[in-house]
């Protein structure tokens, strides 16, 4: 049985907060490994103008995530699953080898009840929350936490998880990184046209789900 994190996103594109918060969640968590399912089209996100290809953004995950417990994937491309509980359970279906828990940052937390079915989410699978600069207030505020307050556990039970049924909820302290996709692409609005950007990044040789 694998231990395996899981950390939906854009990932528009990759960045080196999203690995640093995986690679300490592989520690806190005691994962084998950490999977970054790049979105195809996030559901709040329909229409963004500033959204790379989906090609780009698989691509500069696969290059952070290199060398590392990290690995990028195009499973919600392949399923063909855009909502969150419908990947989760596609995944749990074609991995019963593996035990999941959800990673997600402070931020998303904070926008977690508009997601599709978020309570069947949370029965699930447990979830763990990555701390983010200036996110950590509005993630105890978040609407959500309404429900999800009674099943807050202690980060001393971390390693622990896979003997918790959902819904459970785990806040992690670790160090944080301030960087966010928004200022790279205000930096570099191009990041994706560049040469050696991965636009012409090959598919279907993500994590295989068996
Ligand atoms: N610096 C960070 N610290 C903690 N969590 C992060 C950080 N960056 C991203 N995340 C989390 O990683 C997941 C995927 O993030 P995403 O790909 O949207 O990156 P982002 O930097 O938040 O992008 P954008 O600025 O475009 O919204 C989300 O759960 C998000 O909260
Ligand atoms: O399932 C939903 O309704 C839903 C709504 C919004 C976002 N999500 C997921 O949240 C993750 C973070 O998305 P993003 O675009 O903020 O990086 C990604 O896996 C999305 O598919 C999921």
């Amino acid at each position: 049985m694998k231990r395996i994190g899981l950390l939906g996103g854009s990932f528009n594109p990759a960045h080196e907060g999203h690995k640093q918060l995986s690679l300490a969640a592989i520690d806190a968590l005691g994962l084998d490994e950490v999977w970054w399912l790049v979105s195809p089209g996030n559901p709040l996100k329909e229409g963004a103008s500033d959204m790379a290809p989906f090609e780009a953004r698989l691509s500069s995950a696969r290059e952070m995530a290199a060398g590392t417990s990290i690995k990028a994937s195009d499973f919600e491309l392949r399923s063909e699953t855009r909502y969150t509980i419908d990947t989760l359970q596609a995944l749990i279906r074609d991995c019963p080898g593996n035990r999941f828990i959800w990673l997600m940052g402070a931020d998303t937390i904070a926008e977690f009840h508009r997601w599709k079915d978020w309570r069947g989410i949370a029965q699930l699978v447990p979830i763990a929350v990555l701390p983010r600069p200036g996110y950590d207030e509005a993630a105890q505020a978040a609407r959500a936490m309404g429900w999800l307050s009674a099943f807050v556990r202690p980060e001393s039970q971390a390693k622990c998880w896979t003997e918790w049924s959902p819904p459970a909820i785990l806040f992690l302290r670790l160090p944080t990184n301030p960087t966010s996709a928004t200022a790279l692409r205000a930096l570099d609005p191009n990041w994706h046209r560049r040469p050696g950007s991965g636009s012409s990044g090959s598919l279907g040789d993500g994590i295989s789900p068996t």
